[in-house]
């Protein structure tokens, strides 16, 4: 099997990119080894903060956003990092060339159950236009990814990457400690009729959204043979979607702060759409190619719809 260096120069990646791609993955096989020691390495439960998006952050959010702006901040390339843990930007060198983006913890619900949780992470180039501690740093088009990517500590811990081509899967083989390539091209099947949404919502969805589901969960015979799935964490319920097809939806609704749905822009919804329109799947919102959003600040959510490109079709169809 091939080691993961090989494979990004194989791709043509820059050097200076393929070891910033390792300082990113150097964070992530520690927060594996963390997560894998669970309760023996007190990562569980909860701490008394909340983040800037008022969610209480536990203790493993805000160990891995550490370990990763630590890791990232000693790298001369990076000129800036975004987290969804920190309020603001954080300046790195000012002479770097890339700005780096993370969710340090997807899942963070799951974190108590040993249930699926991973890191996502995006790579830009820096603009050379604005400071480099602005948070402007980051208003760029998702069509400008260099690179995006996730971990999943899942039963193993997965890497799944693009820089630009294919999107490919890596498992860390915790014997030598390092990423071995293990699918070569992820596809995402046209169309199947796995759903993954929080049907809790119902309640706070519009007419348009309720009338889908109940479509679905009644078996209109173009949803034939569906089932729902949800993992309450992004990355587990988008890598089953380009393991094997389906859909991933999060609307916005009637709730204060879900107008536009919990999917932040910048660090979850943009990396995730790289990937999967990249294993030829389609990631849209309202209608709207995510990766063409012009963002508007940093934290910002996004209503989203992903996967199989034909359910995405018909889910937009029907909603927008
Ligand atoms: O179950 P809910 O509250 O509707 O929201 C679940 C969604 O929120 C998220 O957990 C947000 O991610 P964090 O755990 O990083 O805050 C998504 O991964 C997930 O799909
Ligand atoms: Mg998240
Ligand atoms: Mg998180």
């Amino acid at each position: 099997m091939k080691r993961l260096i090989p494979v990004l120069k194989q791709d043509g990646v820059s050097i200076d990119l393929i070891m910033l791609i390792r300082t990113v993955l150097a964070a992530s096989k520690e927060i594996s080894f963390r997560v894998s020691q669970g309760a023996l390495a007190g990562v569980l439960g909860s701490t008394l903060d909340e983040n800037i998006q008022g969610e209480v952050q536990k203790k493993l959010d805000v160990l891995a956003n550490q370990l990763i702006k630590d890791m990232l901040l000693a790298d001369d390339s990076v000129r800036a990092i975004a987290s969804e843990e920190e309020d603001h930007v954080v300046g790195g060198n000012p002479q770097g060339q890339y700005i780096v983006a993370f969710d340090p913890l997807d899942g963070s619900s799951n974190i108590d159950i040993n249930g699926q949780i991973g890191t996502i992470f995006t790579i830009y180039k820096a603009r050379d236009d604005v400071p480099h501690d602005s948070d402007l740093q980051f208003s760029q088009k998702g069509a400008d990814q260099l690179c995006a990517g996730y971990v999943l500590y899942g039963a193993s811990t997965l890497l799944v990457m693009s820089t630009g081509g294919p999107t490919r899967c890596f498992t860390l083989d915790q014997t030598h400690g390092g990423y071995l390539l293990t699918q070569q091209t992820m596809r995402v099947p046209e169309k199947r009729n796995e759903f993954a949404a929080n049907m809790a919502n119902y309640r706070y969805w519009n007419d348009a959204n309720r009338q889908f589901f109940a479509d679905v969960t009644h078996q209109d015979e173009k949803y034939d043979k569906s089932s729902m799935r949800w993992n309450a964490a992004m990355v587990g319920d988008v890598h089953r979607v380009l393991s094997r097809g389906g859909v991933f939806i999060y609307p916005g609704d009637k709730r204060a702060g879900v107008e536009n749905g919990k999917i932040r822009l910048l660090y979850e919804a943009n990396p995730l759409a790289m990937l999967v329109e990249n294993a030829g799947g389609l990631a849209l919102s309202n209608g709207q190619s995510i990766l063409q959003i012009a963002p508007t600040s940093l934290h910002q959510r996004v209503p989203i719809a992903m996967g199989s490109k034909l359910n995405v079709e018909l889910y937009t169809a029907a909603t927008t």
